[in-house]
């Protein structure tokens, strides 16, 4: 079963809280967007894990350097999953998995910027990571000729667990589960809808269909 992952990509906690109110019940994983992170710092995490315990919280820090540090950061603040960027030294990556194995959390490699994506998650698969994030960023996403299908494409010959974020909706989230993503992860499609609720009840109806 492919989980569903809000991105929380707002400006400060009492929104985020407010938009994860709405749509807990529709969601496996709440993500806490890096820009929500920067502006707010880790107290976020603690504020979204003591609010919904029973829910995986995922802190998108998609770290760059000192990973065992950072990732012990995030789950110290309550954090079940914290991203590293793919593109990083190895040491960053092996690093965040021992702070996680630890405390028997999760690392999430982000292959944002990464140019061969199936070819880095087989390599970061087996430092121990729990799955690797294929995604186009949102400036990706803005360019000229973008769409999710590559993702979907590159998820199905990964071969390692897999989510996908770079614009998933809709109308899109039926082939990320057919290719066989662990996590469909959606942003914009449910923090820019007019119904929240509403959105994020869609996904997961087409996810359990
Ligand atoms: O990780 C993300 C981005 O880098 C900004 O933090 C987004 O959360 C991710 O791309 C998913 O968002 P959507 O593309 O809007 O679904």
């Amino acid at each position: 079963m492919t989980k569903l992952q809000v991105a929380i990509d707002l400006l400060n906690t009492k929104d985020a809280l407010a938009l994860a109110e709405k749509v807990a019940p529709y969601v496996d994983i709440i993500e806490l967007g890096t820009p929500l992170i920067k502006s707010e710092g880790v107290s976020v995490i603690r504020a979204m894990k003591d609010a919904f315990p029973d829910k995986q919280v995922f802190a998108d820090f998609k770290t760059a350097d000192t990973g065992e540090l950072e990732a012990g950061l995030a789950f110290d603040a309550g954090a079940d999953f914290v991203t590293i960027l793919g593109s990083v030294d190895d040491a960053t990556i092996k690093g965040a998995v021992k702070a996680a194995n630890e405390r028997n959390k999760g690392v999430v490699v982000d292959t944002i910027g990464v140019k061969d994506r199936v070819q880095r998650a087989k390599e970061v698969s087996a430092f121990g990571v729990k799955f690797v994030e294929l995604h186009a960023g949102l400036d990706e996403q803005a360019l000229d000729g973008y769409s999710v299908q590559v993702l979907i494409d590159e998820a199905k010959s990964a071969g390692v667990p897999v989510s996908i974020a770079g614009g998933v909706n809709k109308d899109t989230i039926k082939a990320v589960k057919e290719s066989g993503a662990v996590v469909a992860v959606a942003g914009g499609a449910i923090y820019g809808a007019e119904d929240p609720a509403a959105a994020a009840k869609e996904l997961r109806d087409i996810l359990n269909a």
